[in-house]
């Protein structure tokens, strides 16, 4: 059957759930709130929402799912989400928490352009989690400071920096100029120390204007952009993923997201938002927050992120980036959740490290390696004077996922 299932919890009284599913099911599709008496019978059986399966689940909660068919709608983000959770949205205690596609609709999307594995070529890091940092304090500040941070990091070792996504085109710190200078201090930090660190600029602005400046990026030497889809909309991030003349990895920043997956009762789950949709839609890299930094998901949330992200599909793998308040001492934590597969991502526990961003991605690549070991924190700290200054400040763990 060509079709999306929609995974949505209700909530109500035991036994009225039936009802309501069907009332959904039609009312999505060829029905309304009424009776309409001219409904034919060839329109219910092509067209109709079918009901699943309702599921209860405690007193008042049911998991219901419902099947559109494809006739209803064109194979598009936009279209397919007006269609199981327009109206429905509105509606009341309800929240979509999955999409299922059937395989011919699935296989229009473009999933990400390199995914995972073609990040790890791009930074040539294939035996551990990758490390990426993020410019901060840099409003207000000129091309010299971006410069001299973007250089301390680099030769801190981390592998990717991203500007912070509230950095926008702005007359101290341009978009064309971040680039040129991005590409240049990177050039010069490779031919120094052989390691290569890609920078991934904010596209911003207008959205008639992203596919002209994401191609300016590429033109410019650009290694990667970050998008804020979440404010845009994710049919705006398959448009750029789908141009041939972008071609750039595209990292995508969860802002916003939070307005409409974080209730319990309401919106969107995050595994669909920042799990599913991004890899659909075309992210080589989602960023997401931890569980265990300063703005926390719940454990299970964030899990359930990681395996939409990379469970075996007929798309690449994106990348997971769990991130905010992240310091060395939670690299423990992090490898224990995500073994190779992640990008360890921090702005404040790379910059607030008492030697500054050099001494803090060194930091943090002393802890992956330790925990890659099996050598709790402490003991590598012995003798790792930059671990050593992190875990001072910020705190740590014992290492414990042990060898990956
Ligand atoms: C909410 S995930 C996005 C991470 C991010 O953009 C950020 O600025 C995190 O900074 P931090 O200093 O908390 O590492
Ligand atoms: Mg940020």
């Amino acid at each position: 059957m060509s079709e999306v299932i929609a995974t949505y919890i209700l909530t109500g009284k035991s036994g009225t759930f039936e009802k309501k599913a069907e009332g959904i099911a039609l009312g999505l599709t060829v029905g309304s709130w009424t009776d309409l008496p001219l409904l034919e019978q060839e329109q219910l059986r092509k067209y109709k929402g079918m009901v699943v399966e309702v599921k209860e689940k405690g007193r008042d909660t049911a998991e219901v799912r419902i099947a559109y068919p494809s006739g209803n709608y064109s194979n598009d983000i936009p279209a397919i989400l007006t269609t199981v959770f327009g109206k429905l949205s509105l509606d009341g205690r309800v929240k979509l928490i999955d999409i299922e596609f059937s395989d011919d609709l699935k296989k229009e999307y473009p999933g990400p352009r390199f995914g995972l594995e073609g990040i790890r070529e791009k930074v040539n890091v294939f035996d551990r989690p990758l490390l990426m940092s993020i410019f901060k304090g840099v409003i207000g500040r000129d091309l010299t400071y971006l410069q001299s941070q973007l250089r301390a990091q680099a030769l801190g070792g981390v592998d990717l920096v991203k500007d912070d996504e509230i950095l926008f085109d702005n007359e101290l710190t341009p978009f064309e100029e971040r680039i040129r200078t991005g590409t240049n201090v990177l050039r010069e930090v490779f031919e120094e120390t052989g390691k290569r660190t890609l920078y991934a600029v904010n596209l911003s602005g207008r959205t008639a204007r992203l596919k002209e400046k994401a191609k300016r990026a590429r033109e410019l030497g650009a290694d990667a952009i970050l998008f804020n889809v979440f404010t845009y909309g994710l049919d705006v991030l398959q448009e750029l993923r789908e141009d041939e003349e972008i071609g750039l990895p595209i990292m995508a920043h969860p802002s916003f997201a939070g307005a409409s997956a974080a209730s319990p009762h309401y919106g969107v789950s995050y595994s669909l938002w920042l799990g599913k949709f991004l890899r659909m839609a075309g992210a080589d890299l989602s960023l997401f927050p931890s569980p265990y930094g300063s703005v926390a998901l719940d454990k299970e949330q964030v899990l359930k992120i990681r395996d939409e992200l990379i469970t075996p599909d007929v798309f690449n793998k994106t990348f997971p980036v769990p991130s905010a308040g992240i310091h060395p001492g939670l690299v423990p934590r992090l490898i224990a959740d995500f073994g190779h597969e992640c990008v360890i991502n921090a702005g404040g526990g790379v910059h607030g490290h008492p030697d500054g961003a050099e001494g803090g991605g060194k930091a943090f690549l002393q802890a992956i390696e330790a925990v890659l070991n099996g050598t709790p924190l402490a003991e590598a700290a012995a003798g790792h004077a930059e671990l050593d200054e992190a875990l001072k400040l910020w705190g740590g763990e014992a290492a414990v996922s042990g060898k990956k």
